[in-house]
């Protein structure tokens, strides 16, 4: 699992301790999740036990590649207009997570595939006005006949109430893992760490 848009430290270390996979970073200065000036980079960097993921949205290689080495991140991940150009001329230490906002009913294949080479893996978000961490879903079922030879994540507004939801397209998909961020927060960036316990409990079936 990865849980987005993180801002304090302290509850990046509580994600390592309940186990969860990846922690993402917003680094969209116009986002409310905006980490920067929130968490130390050298104190992340030294943070063990969880993959720090930054988000970018049109960034340059530059601001990329120096936010990567300041914070240690692990992946990076695209959630802009980003080219496949663009990713090859990153030439950084970091996987590369490419994001494609959906609405459901798109060619899913015709938009992954240019970036087959270029990603680690897909993460398949909601198409709205706002880039991102909107808490709205889009519809899944078009993800059931796509054909990704790639992990991906399932991401866009998912919360505490889809328990039963994901369990069946769970079921019989081959996501790599689930992305939550804005249904589980009492305020942007600020996390509720018991209702995200209870999720995982909940996907575990305990
Ligand atoms: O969270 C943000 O503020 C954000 C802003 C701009 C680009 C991406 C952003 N979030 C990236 C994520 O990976 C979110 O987890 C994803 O958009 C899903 O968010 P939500 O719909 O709130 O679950």
């Amino acid at each position: 699992m990865k849980v987005c848009g993180m801002t304090q430290l302290q509850q990046v270390a509580q994600l390592a301790a309940l186990g969860v996979d990846y922690a993402g970073f917003i680094f969209y200065p116009a986002s409310p999740r905006y980490v920067a000036g929130k968490i130390e980079p050298a104190a992340l960097k030294a943070l063990a036990g969880i993959k720090k993921v930054g988000v970018f949205v049109n960034a340059t290689v530059e601001t990329i590649r120096e936010t990567v080495a300041a914070y240690g991140l692990e992946a990076v991940q695209l959630h802009g207009e980003e080219t496949p150009e663009f990713i090859r001329s990153l030439n950084i230490n970091a996987k590369i997570i490419k994001v494609f906002r959906l609405k459901g009913d798109e060619d899913i294949a015709g938009l992954t595939d240019p970036f087959e080479k270029e990603a680690a893996a897909f993460l398949f978000d909601t198409k709205a006005k706002e880039y991102g961490g909107t808490g709205q879903k889009f519809d899944w079922s078009a993800l059931r006949s796509a054909v990704l030879g790639k992990s991906w994540f399932l991401s866009g507004g998912i919360g505490p109430k889809d328990i039963t939801d994901l369990k069946s397209f769970l079921a019989d998909q081959e996501v790599y893992a689930l992305d939550v961020n804005s249904r589980f927060e009492t305020a942007p960036g600020i996390k509720d760490m018991g209702l995200i316990e209870k999720f995982i409990k909940g996907l575990k079936g305990e």
